[in-house]
């Protein structure tokens, strides 16, 4: 039995019982992850995340919810491979992850970190590509396919100097996506742009989503982001010992309206949950 009574208007949402999610692509059964610091006798642990249990499945959006430091992150890289779990078990598309892989990729916050600054927008979108020995015209059709889908037709010659926060978070999604993953991995991709380009790079990523059927895993600590966005919103408890305590169902039809109030409710029932005294002893 959820401890919060999320469901006070029918099928708008609902907490999700984990079993009655099927065939998932990532299953993370007790995981847990702790920290070192120091050495010696003055060596401390942190233990980040405990006993975390979460089935995803294929071509979900899935949003990750919490307050900063309570480890979605780290719960990200884990799942990308960067991190080792200090305990339990992490299995994407039935596989034990032990690194990163080719079927998984990682959307940062900052484009600037993952962008080639000499290279122009499709010639980073085709990166990947060369790598693996892609001849030029094989390539030049993916990257005509990404750069439309991401909406950067007419810009493929700029360089990352010349283009806009949101343009140069358009390049690195398309070049995730032109590296074909299965699963986006994305950390707060859009927590650096201004209001006004982040609503429409919400509604961008609705749309990319819902064309490409990517499973995308999103963290955010932003809870009108997260009902805008997810399908399924995995809550976090606050750090140490954090987990996904509740799962919410969110099953407006996308595009979503802010001013509904039908969203609004989904968004105070939210708010409830980080207001309530509860949260805080978890
Ligand atoms: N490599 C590391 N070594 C030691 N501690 C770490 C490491 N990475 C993360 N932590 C700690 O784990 C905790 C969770 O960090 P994490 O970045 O996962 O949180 P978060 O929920 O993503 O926060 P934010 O929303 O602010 O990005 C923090 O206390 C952080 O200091």
């Amino acid at each position: 039995m959820s401890r919060y009574p999320l469901i006070s208007s029918g099928t708008i949402i609902e907490s999700t019982p984990e079993e009655s999610v099927q065939s998932p692509i990532i299953s993370i059964r007790q995981l847990g992850k702790s920290f070192q610091s120091g050495a010696g006798k003055k060596a401390v642990r942190y233990q980040v995340l405990k006993d975390v249990d979460l089935s995803i499945n294929k071509g979900e959006f899935f949003i990750l919810l919490g307050p900063s430091g309570c480890g979605k992150s780290t719960l990200l890289n884990l799942i990308a491979g960067f991190e080792k779990q200090t305990e339990g078990e992490l299995l994407v598309g039935g596989e034990v992850v032990d690194r990163p892989g080719k079927e998984r990729a990682m959307v940062f916050q900052h484009p600037d970190a993952s962008l080639f600054p000499w290279l122009n927008v499709r010639e980073n979108i085709e990166f990947g590509l060369r790598m693996q020995g892609m001849r030029k015209g094989e390539r030049k059709a993916i990257s005509d396919r990404y750069i439309e889908l991401a909406g950067l037709t007419g810009h493929e010659r700029k360089f990352p100097r010349e283009l806009s926060g949101g343009m140069k978070q358009r390049v690195q999604i398309a070049r995730v996506l032109a590296n074909e993953p299965d699963i986006l991995l994305m950390d707060e991709p859009l927590g650096a742009l201004d209001a006004f380009t982040r609503r429409v790079m919400q509604e961008e990523l609705v749309r990319i989503w819902s064309e490409t059927k990517k499973t995308i895993i999103f963290v955010t600590h932003d809870i009108q982001e997260a009902v805008l966005l997810g399908g399924r919103i995995g809550i976090m408890s606050i750090g140490p010992d954090s987990r996904v305590f509740e799962i919410m169902d969110n099953r407006l039809e996308y595009p979503r309206d802010l001013t509904s109030r039908e969203f609004n409710l989904i968004q105070k029932k939210l708010q409830g949950i980080f207001q309530d005294d509860l949260y805080f002893h978890l």
